[in-house]
């Protein structure tokens, strides 16, 4: 697409065709007098290419010539880069100066654009030297929502050819318990983690796109590195949303029991599992609990996920907006453990079984939901010994679904 020739015009008219800012910063010099290396980096529509040089005017030949080898190629064979990634890791794993990400300084690919190497690992060493791994290993992004902590896109792997969530946050200490916890969690209702790696930028999105603008603006500040986070992708409807469908049509049918008991029991098989691993979520509630492109529902958003062991402090929960809240009563002291959980599943499963919109009508409905249930009664109860562990609530829903089933069975059996 470009000529090799007289890059940076080469660069300066693809900028002006389209219509893209581009400029050029001086990064800096490394190295002793006599080896020292200059990196400049070209700012094309706000995406940087680095370049490093002898002298100046060298890093910014480099630096224009490794855009517009990035600009020229949008993707590249999956097939061909399966070799190319092994080239690369075992080269990555002898050199102490390699970075995954184009910093300064970090040139240990330079010798490889010369040599005989085809010209598609060459490619990809540039790539993963000035592009981001996001960037590099995904494409087709599509902006899928923010939250208190980030924000997640739909990506797919060029790879895998399959697509993936990725989370994309700011490196603190609670995202870094939010990936430590979901990589130590394998089950059907958890939303699966595969892997997270760490960018100098935040993902800007496609300018093209107009999705991937939504909520930027709302984005806290971040003056640390960024976390990504790959995770299996979900439907973009949440359990919110199935409550607030099904409250929109008739109040109690048999339809709706027979699914929420089916959600129920998968939301608690979940959470029997989380406790079974010594940790507690903290923030159950109808938004974080998502559903796989199989229709199985996934516990997801691990942000405020603590040790059931270690006596930590409330970490400062996310705003509910507009809706109840699921928090224990003990959780806004110092001292609470797994039944938390248990209190706000006791709030979720009556949002799934009855419509419950306002205060008054929810202290109706649970007076009412008491007299018949008495699990769910056991699992509201102020205080957190008297609240059932997670398999004995699962081993009830077994119950009802039976009695359910044969109940059914004898209905069919008299008509
Ligand atoms: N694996 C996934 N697949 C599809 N969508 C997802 C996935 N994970 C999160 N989302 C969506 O992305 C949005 C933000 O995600 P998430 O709630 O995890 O961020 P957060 O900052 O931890 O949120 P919170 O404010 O609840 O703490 C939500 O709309 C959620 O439904």
């Amino acid at each position: 697409m470009f000529s090799k020739l007289f890059p940076k015009s080469k660069l300066n008219e693809y900028a002006q065709k389209a219509r893209l800012d581009l400029r050029y910063e001086d990064v800096g010099c490394d190295g002793l007098d006599h080896i020292r290396t200059f990196t400049m980096r070209v700012i094309l529509d706000g995406k940087t290419y680095d370049g490093v040089g002898k002298n100046k005017k060298e890093a910014k030949l480099k630096a224009a010539e490794n855009a517009l080898s990035i600009l020229s190629e949008g993707t590249i064979d999956p097939r061909k880069l399966y070799s190319c990634l092994t080239l690369y890791s075992s080269r990555e794993s002898n050199e102490s100066s390699s970075s995954a990400i184009g910093t300064r300084g970090s040139n240990i690919f330079t010798d490889s654009s010369n040599s005989s190497k085809n010209q598609v690992c060459t490619l990809y060493h540039n790539k993963r030297r000035y592009a981001t791994w996001f960037t590099l290993d995904f494409d087709s992004m599509e902006y899928l929502g923010i939250g208190a902590f980030g924000r997640v896109y739909k990506a797919r792997h060029k790879l895998l050819e399959k697509d993936f969530a990725v989370k994309v946050v700011c490196l603190e200490e609670k995202s870094l318990r939010e990936v430590g916890t979901l990589s130590d969690l394998l089950h059907p209702n958890i939303v699966r983690y595969y892997v997270s790696w760490l960018e100098h930028s935040e993902y800007q999105g496609d300018s093209d796109s107009t999705d991937s603008s939504a909520g930027y603006s709302s984005f806290p500040e971040c003056s640390s590195k960024y976390l990504y986070i790959q995770m299996e992708l979900c439907d973009t409807k949440t359990l919110k949303e199935w409550i607030e469908e099904k409250n929109t049509q008739s109040l109690q049918d048999s339809k709706r029991r027979e699914e929420g008991l089916s959600i129920a029991q998968q939301i608690v098989s979940g959470v029997e599992y989380i406790h079974s691993k010594k940790h507690i979520h903290r923030d159950l509630k109808p938004a974080n609990i998502l559903f796989g492109l199989g229709g199985e529902v996934k516990i997801g958003d691990f942000g405020l996920v603590t040790r059931d062991d270690d006596g930590d402090a409330l970490i400062e929960r996310t705003k509910d907006s507009g809706t109840v809240s699921y928090m224990a009563p003990e959780q806004n002291k110092k001292n609470y453990d797994r039944k938390v959980d248990i209190f706000a599943l006791g709030l979720i499963f009556l949002e799934l079984f009855w419509k419950v919109s306002t205060g008054h009508e929810k202290a109706k409905v649970i007076e009412v939901v008491f007299l018949q249930n008495r699990i769910m009664e056991l699992m509201l109860r102020e205080k957190p010994e008297e609240r059932p562990e997670a398999s004995k609530v699962k081993a009830e829903l077994e119950c009802a679904k039976t009695f359910n089933a044969q109940n059914e069975r004898q209905k069919n059996a008299t008509v």
